[in-house]
């Protein structure tokens, strides 16, 4: 149900497009994200990030699925930069759920994909780790 909810609080003057992301920790805890504009509209911040902050600042790095919806009939992805974020903490495989407004009447409201279908080819924390040539 936090996916009903977690766009409730979304900042949204300027885009009117509420985004609502529910991300859930490895310890069972569902933590909420809404997005957040301002005037600048580029320091936006999504609400797929607000989530990853709030869990991460308050030290929940852990991740084994992540709920995106928002008020439009079909389903919306993260964008790039969102992308790049959830890559920081989750596996390649990690379950994402894009619920459209209407997921629960519609058989096809909701699409599973995976942080590696979305972001093929990506790079990541390890390859920091990797020996300089
Ligand atoms: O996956 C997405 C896509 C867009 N937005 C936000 C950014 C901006 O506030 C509004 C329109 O792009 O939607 C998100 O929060 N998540
Ligand atoms: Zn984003």
């Amino acid at each position: 149900m936090s996916i009903l909810i977690a766009k409730t609080f979304a900042y949204v003057p300027y885009s009117k497009f509420r985004v609502g992301a529910a991300l859930l920790t490895e310890d069972g805890e569902i933590i909420k994200g809404a997005n957040i504009e301002n005037a600048s509209y580029g320091g936006t911040i999504c609400a797929e990030r607000t989530a990853f902050v709030k869990a991460v600042s308050e030290g929940k790095r852990k991740f084994v699925a992540l709920a995106v919806t928002t008020d439009v009939a079909t389903p919306i992805a993260p964008c790039g930069m969102c992308r790049q974020v959830i890559r920081e903490f989750c596996s390649l495989d990690m379950p994402i759920l894009l619920a459209a407004f209407s997921y629960l009447e519609k058989e096809d409201g909701v699409r599973e994909t995976t942080l590696g279908e979305i972001l093929p080819f990506s790079f990541g924390p390890e390859d920091l780790e990797r020996d300089r040539g």
